[in-house]
């Protein structure tokens, strides 16, 4: 049985296709002038590559209608047919129209078009556009006018030679009643300004009453200064037309390899290491993107660059860059060239680098976590927090060859002055890389070692008390040890400085994730209960430091009385919790209520003694009620 096979074309709805190119490819209407003008760009380069000495000018009339004329290569009627009239053909790829990689990137080179959409943006503002051309390429052939629509409809005439006597294209548009906000005088000259304000060739822009203004300008890195210090004036002057703040520092990028040129704009405020920065790139002059933050690698979030090139590749929507080996190059090679500016201030102008790091202290570590080269150089200015204030690494080593680190800002809080008191060196290390960094310090500074803190280092640096006082105190701390041990605290009793703190919570984040996780681990049940055990390890304890030289504690210890025992353990964990700063858990609010009813009966049962005292002194009846323990 022979199989019968039908062969078919897809069919466009043309209509579809239009709306979805030239309303939902772009972000913004005002994309359709960048559109005209790159076209107008691109026709005159390939004229020049026909005639060098052809001229090179782009009108941009407003007015009821709007016009952009070009001295470029123009169309002949062939040419509109092939290219105008076919969506997705471009003149610019190779002269079969051919997709093909080699085609594509030799007229990257060259043109900024490629896709063979671009022209279709115009219908976001207006219903219809028209191009009246005359081709360079075939002098003899008529001029020839092309309407389309934005149904997809077209149609062709040819006209004079007297209609338009030099080589060249008018594309003119008339703007819908919606599309008048993006084609209105001030509006389009904005526009061209935006885009094309950095343009190689001669732009401009006329209004109704025949006013013109010149948009081009050399880029203010082309340009000559009198002297080194005119230049830094005349780029800091660009960046605050074109970004709003004057720089702290400017680093001009040059990259021939990609025809790149431009200049890095150093932040005078600091920023948050997430918010990427958007840089201004221009595809040969005309303006890709102004928030293209892919161009430098993560880390300079402290920068914000003009840059024109004429070797990276936008995306078909022409508003980013297209992610490819060049690209990551051109990331690498401008990371780079950052990294030496900042090398340069090290060894060139101490002062400027003070301020930098005063101002981007957090872009810096974040950078040098991961380069050794840049660690090694920077981390005597980079200012850390620590016991003996706020200074460099390599100083805080120099007093303290073993260096504590803590894991959280409270932790640090809480025993950065006992700590300080017993000679030991503690950095805060809750801080966004602080701690990878401090534990980094060893690699680069020798004889220097670096350890998390943790409750055992602590205690053991503080005095021991006498046996004898020790003992004293035994019956306390037993109770202590019963009601406090079931938070999975242990409490011991030291000699340490302030005098005033009463008591110390040795805890960290680790050991409370460990609590926590067993916790649930034993109220769960089932296949839950079953993989938080299987985590479990052995559970840190957490661990309350009374002080013995504090005079309240050295009373407390000779509590014989149980229920004041109790009250006054607990409340002495409570107290210490708080200063913690660290959430409490519902059995620690509970506690915490506990002790204070507590102290506040005891300390109303002894003033109600004192009144029976006195009464009785007075020749009063009966002694005081019974008390109950609590
Ligand atoms: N001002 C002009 N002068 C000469 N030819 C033009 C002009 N404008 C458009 N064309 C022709 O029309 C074709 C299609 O233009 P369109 O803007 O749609 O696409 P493109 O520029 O080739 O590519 P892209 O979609 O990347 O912009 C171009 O390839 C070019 O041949």
């Amino acid at each position: 049985m022979s199989q019968h096979q039908t062969s078919h074309t897809f069919q466009v709805d043309l209509r579809g296709l239009v709306d979805l190119l030239s309303h939902h490819l772009y972000s913004s209407p005002r994309v359709y002038l960048r559109e005209l003008l790159q076209n107008a760009v691109d026709a005159i380069t390939a004229r020049r590559a026909l005639h060098p000495d052809a001229p090179a000018r782009i009108t941009v009339e407003t007015g009821e209608t709007l016009t952009v004329t070009d001295t470029g290569v123009g169309l002949s009627e062939k040419d509109v047919h092939t290219f105008l009239a076919t969506i997705g053909r471009s003149s610019k790829r190779s002269a079969d129209g051919g997709l093909d990689g080699t085609a594509i990137a030799s007229a990257r080179s060259e043109f900024i078009g490629q896709f063979g959409i671009g022209l279709l943006a115009c219908f976001v503002v207006a219903d219809e556009i028209t191009v009246v051309s005359r081709s360079a390429a075939t002098p003899d052939a008529p001029v020839v006018e092309w309407r389309g629509r934005a149904d997809g409809s077209y149609t062709i005439r040819t006209l004079p030679p007297h209609t338009r006597p030099e080589p060249g294209t008018t594309v003119r548009l008339t703007p819908r009643a919606d599309g008048t906000e993006w084609t209105r005088p001030d509006r389009v000259l904005e526009l061209a300004r935006h885009y094309g304000g950095l343009l190689r060739h001669e732009v401009t822009v006329t209004d109704a009453r025949g006013t013109a203004t010149r948009i081009d300008r050399t880029p203010p890195w082309e340009e000559r200064h009198a002297s080194p210090r005119a230049r830094r004036e005349a780029l800091a002057e660009h960046c605050r037309s074109t970004f709003g703040f004057t720089p702290l520092d400017t680093v001009e990028l040059d990259l021939p390899v990609v025809g790149l040129r431009g200049v890095a704009y150093v932040l005078p405020t600091a920023v948050s290491p997430s918010q990427r920065a958007g840089h201004r790139v221009h595809l040969k002059g005309m303006l890709l993107s102004d928030q293209a933050s892919e161009l430098l690698p993560d880390w300079a979030f402290f920068v914000r660059c003009v840059v024109d090139t004429t070797g990276l590749r936008p995306t078909a929507s022409r508003e980013a860059l297209y992610e490819d080996e060049t690209l990551d190059a051109v990331r690498e090679a401008l990371g780079n060239r950052l990294r030496d500016w900042l090398t340069g201030l090290a060894a060139g102008d101490p002062t400027l680098l003070h301020r930098f790091i005063e101002t981007h202290h957090l872009a810096v570590k974040a950078l040098a976590r991961h380069d050794d080269a840049l660690l090694r150089m920077l981390l005597p200015w980079l200012p850390f927090e620590t016991t003996d204030g706020n200074v460099t690494l390599d100083e805080f080593a120099r007093s303290h060859p073993t260096i504590l680190v803590t894991r959280s800002v409270e932790e640090f809080r809480q025993v950065a002055p006992i700590a300080a008191a017993a000679g030991l060196g503690v950095v805060n290390g809750g801080y966004t890389y602080d701690r990878d960094l401090v534990h980094r310090l060893p690699e680069i500074r020798s004889g220097t070692t670096v350890d998390d803190l943790d409750p055992a280092t602590v205690t053991a640096h503080l005095d021991a008390v006498e046996p004898a006082a020790e003992l004293a105190a035994a019956s306390f701390l037993a109770v202590a040890r019963e009601v406090i041990g079931v938070h999975d605290c242990d409490v011991v009793l030291r000699s340490f400085q302030p005098v005033t703190a009463p008591a110390l919570l040795l805890d960290n984040r680790e050991a409370r994730h460990e609590r926590t996780r067993s916790e649930l681990a034993g109220a769960g049940d089932g296949l839950w209960a079953d993989i938080l055990g299987s985590l479990r390890t052995e559970a840190p304890r957490a661990q309350l430091v009374l002080n013995h030289l504090n005079p309240l504690v050295r009373r407390a210890a000779t509590i014989t009385e149980r229920g004041l025992a109790t009250a006054t353990a607990e409340a002495l964990y409570g107290q210490a919790l708080l200063l913690s700063r660290r959430p409490l858990r519902a059995a620690e609010s509970a506690l915490l209520n506990r002790a204070f009813l507590g102290l506040l009966d005891h300390a109303m049962h002894d003033h109600a003694m004192h009144d029976h005292a006195t009464h009785d002194r007075a020749g009063g009846q009966g002694g005081p009620a019974p008390r109950k323990e609590p």
